[in-house]
């Protein structure tokens, strides 16, 4: 989202028309951070209980963007292309609770955050707040939610308007609605300013006379300006000095206390996540593939994807950095055209085999790894023989082939393939020295076709469900796989 864009959404976000609270006392910057006991009670009252409605709750939401599509695209006779960017969201946030949204850059985090907000139409599902459809309120609903419902962006840079000063800034939302008096509106401002501990005399200040932290704060007293009940936090401190990220995070913390407020927090860092959240939801290229409680999930990760985040993370102590990690090979894929099955699958260390296939699971990722670097022509045959084998008109000479299919062995694996393994793949390679590609695609498919590439597992039920075929159909054990019986 541009610059003029964010602060477009936060003024329109900001912007309702509803009566002016002047009362109230300062807060300041808070230094605690939220403790188990507080997050256990979070959760054992919401989600694991399920004894209570949630405030959110979004169901199969899906938000594609479109590319191709303009006019021209059309008469060229282009097609329109889909980019998933959230393709079949479903999850609960609970009354007070901090529920946090994580996964790598593009996996869909900010698309859902706004989509949900409705600052952006949805492609399909429903997202109700206070159980009221928001894709189907009136003007006037539509307003209220907007004044409940509010947003903290990234990059507190760019989302406040440099001509401004940052009593006008914070004002704003009440001057577009005429909420309250001249006296009351600025009242309410000095009022915010002081509880996300800035000094009153700062008022007539331009944006550019603070640090980033302090700017963060008039982005949070901003959207607290029309006393919302649900924040989200889009990244509320990456654009921060770590030394900060801990001040506007506690300072959260205080103000959710403060106004009973609830949070959606988007964040790529699992730092951020294990210090202000109750649950946690784990996003992967459009989709959920684990919910849960923040402990339970930093303790006991369930999904191969989010257990390769949780080892990415840099490690503190030197015995720890010298533990094996797995960390997370490639990136991910393009919404525009995710893989089959369960969406993690071209980079899962997990991935399963076929049954009764006797085969290692390193072995396994390599063979698959392979597969889809051949089912995307993503290998340059040309350069394989280099000087010595000659590659003419898409063809490697008859004598040549073993050689060739030696070096592209070499090229894909860093072992040799053990036994019956190294006997099908070399085939397949060797069709590959005649260009052809849909041959040796076929050859590994009937051999190493991976029922995670034929079925997405889906998210299931509970407390802390998980979409991994591992934990069997929706998570729910049944045909769960036991990775000990496959090597
Ligand atoms: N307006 C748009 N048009 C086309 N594609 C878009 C648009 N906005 C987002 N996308 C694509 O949708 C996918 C999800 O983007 P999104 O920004 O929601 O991810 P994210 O997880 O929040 O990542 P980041 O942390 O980098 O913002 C990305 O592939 C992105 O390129």
């Amino acid at each position: 989202m541009s610059s003029d864009e964010q602060r477009e959404h936060a003024a329109e976000t900001a912007g309702t028309e509803s009566g002016v609270d002047t009362a109230g006392s300062g807060a300041g910057a808070g230094t605690t951070s939220r403790s188990s006991a507080d997050s256990d009670a979070h959760t054992t009252t919401s989600a694991a209980t399920g004894a209570e409605a949630p405030l959110v709750s979004v169901q199969n939401l899906e938000k594609y963007f479109w590319e191709n599509d303009s006019l021209l695209d059309r008469l060229l006779g282009g097609e329109p292309v889909a980019v998933r960017a959230v393709d079949g969201v479903s999850f609960d946030i609970y009354e007070g609770e901090t529920l946090g949204l994580v996964g790598e850059s593009g996996c869909g985090k900010s698309t859902t955050g706004e989509t949900l907000l409705r600052l952006q139409e949805p492609t399909g599902g429903r997202v109700e707040f206070g159980g009221e459809n928001v894709y189907e309120m009136d003007n006037g609903a539509v307003t209220d939610f907007r004044q409940s419902a509010q947003v903290v962006f990234q990059d507190p840079f760019s989302s406040l308007d440099p001509r401004m000063t940052i009593g006008d800034i914070v004002q704003q939302p009440l001057d577009i609605h005429d909420v309250g008096t001249t006296d009351e509106r600025r009242a309410r401002v000095r009022d915010l300013l002081e509880r996300v501990g800035l000094s009153t005399d700062q008022l007539d200040r331009y944006p550019h006379e603070f640090s980033g932290g302090q700017r963060q704060r008039i982005g949070i007293a901003r959207a607290l300006a029309l006393e919302p009940e649900f924040l989200v936090l889009d990244e509320p401190t990456s654009a921060l000095d770590v030394s900060v990220q801990a001040q506007v995070l506690n300072l959260l913390e205080d103000l959710q206390d403060e106004f009973d407020l609830t949070y959606l927090l988007i964040s790529h860092d699992l730092s951020v996540i294990r210090h202000i959240c109750d649950r946690v939801a784990v996003m992967y290229l459009g989709e959920i593939v684990e919910i849960g409680p923040v402990e339970e999930l930093f303790d006991d990760p369930k999904h191969p994807y989010t257990k390769a985040l949780l080892e990415s993370v840099p490690r503190a102590t030197t015995e720890e950095r010298e533990r094996d990690r797995e960390t997370l090979a490639g990136d991910v894929p393009s919404p525009r055209d995710p893989p089959s099955g369960c969406r993690f699958r071209t980079r899962c260390p997990m991935v399963i085999p076929p049954e009764d296939l006797q085969i290692e699971q390193e072995t396994f990722r390599e063979i698959m790894t392979a597969r889809e670097r051949i089912e995307n022509r993503d290998i340059s045959l040309e350069t394989v023989g280099g000087e010595q084998i000659e590659f003419e008109d898409g063809s490697v000479p008859s004598a040549d082939v073993p050689a060739f299919v030696d070096l592209l062995h070499e090229r894909l694996f860093d072992e040799p393939l053990p036994g019956r393994h190294r006997e099908v793949v070399d085939e397949a390679l060797a069709e590959l020295a005649d260009s052809d590609w849909e041959a040796a695609e076929s050859t590994l498919r009937m051999e190493y076709e991976s029922v995670c590439e034929r079925e997405n597992p889906g998210l299931g039920e509970g407390a802390h469900p998980v979409a991994c075929h591992l934990y069997g159909e929706a998570g729910t054990g049944e045909n769960a796989i036991d990775p000990d019986t496959w090597s």
